[in-house]
């Protein structure tokens, strides 16, 4: 059994919403700061092409770190396994996102996984072309084909607000540039990954990429495979065990559902075989994860059995 009316999401909505004054939406991107906290929206994907909204599912959201889990997939088709994790481990950090710590305590430098920003801009490097915009259109194709809508771009603004106050993640940059993981000029790197984030979309978007996940990377609707099996499964699992950054292991045991956040208050989630979810919800826990995202797929989860565990 599963929620199939928007009157009873929009109670589970209306329940969560509650929440939203234990969080704070994202200050360090100033774009990202203009956003009203009290805004919870949600989108159901089933594979029958059923969807299930409620709130304002028509409004836009940046995909901020929820992008890592596709430039991820992209890499992996076009260079297979080995050569990625050469660059970029498996193992979850229990650290912040941004967090430089543990690059220094491996040897030979290497980001512990995808998922954290040192990972997620030495998978970004990986994507190749002759100009930044033909690297972002590479993503930007894939990600319209995942989400089956070709009118997908990015923000400008949140791209350009990033770009002008990304210190940390430039040293994160000149870290791995230092010891060879990357090797292209750190603006133009910085230039791909802020405009990476700032793609933006529809929680109705953001579901069907996550029906897509939960049907290991086949498109029901349209019965393409948009990847193969096996890298919707590493996708997959990276969300599970570093998906919701360093609450990753909370996250499992409350809710049990492979999801990705983003800062922006942006989660995908995929419930394997059943569906995908796509929320948007700006006030952010201490972590930089949506506080009501989180207490909506918590009472999902509950009410509906999702846990995969
Ligand atoms: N956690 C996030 O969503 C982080 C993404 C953000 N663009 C950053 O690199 O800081």
């Amino acid at each position: 059994m599963m929620c199939k009316s928007a009157e009873e999401l929009q109670r589970f909505v209306d329940e969560a919403k509650d929440y939203a004054k234990f969080g704070k939406v994202a200050g360090y991107i100033p774009a990202l700061g203009k956003a009203d906290p009290n805004d919870l929206s949600v989108a159901i994907y089933y594979p029958d092409g059923t969807v299930v909204c409620a709130g304002d599912s028509k409004r836009k959201v940046t995909l901020q770190s929820i992008s890592k889990i596709i430039s991820l997939a992209l890499v992996l088709m076009e260079y297979g396994e080995k050569v990625v994790f050469q660059k970029v481990g498996m193992e979850p950090t229990g650290d912040p996102f941004n967090s430089i710590a543990k690059l220094e305590e491996t040897a030979p430098v290497k980001p512990l996984n995808p998922m954290i920003n040192a990972g997620a801009l030495a998978v970004t490097h990986m994507i190749d072309g002759h100009s930044t915009i033909e690297r972002l259109n590479k993503l930007l194709t894939f990600i319209r084909r995942l989400a089956g809508n070709p009118t997908i771009s990015y923000s400008k603004e949140v791209a350009q607000s990033e770009f002008e106050t990304a210190f940390l993640n430039r040293s994160l940059c000149y870290f791995l540039k230092q010891h060879g993981i990357i090797d292209e000029d750190v603006e133009e790197l910085m230039d791909l990954y802020t405009k990476q984030c700032a793609i933006e979309m529809t929680c109705l978007d953001l579901a069907r990429i996550g029906l897509v996940f939960a049907m290991d990377g086949l498109d029901p609707l349209t019965g393409d495979r948009m990847m193969p099996l096996h890298i919707a499964r590493i996708c997959k699992t990276f969300m599970v065990t570093c998906g919701m950054y360093n609450a990753s292991g909370e996250f499992a045991i409350k809710i049990g559902i492979p999801a990705k956040s983003g800062v922006s208050g942006g989660i995908l989630g995929a419930v394997p075989g059943r569906f995908g979810i796509g929320i948007f919800g700006p006030a952010l826990d201490e972590k930089g994860n949506s506080v009501t995202g989180i207490k909506l797929l918590e009472l999902l989860s509950k009410t509906y059995s999702l846990s995969i565990f």
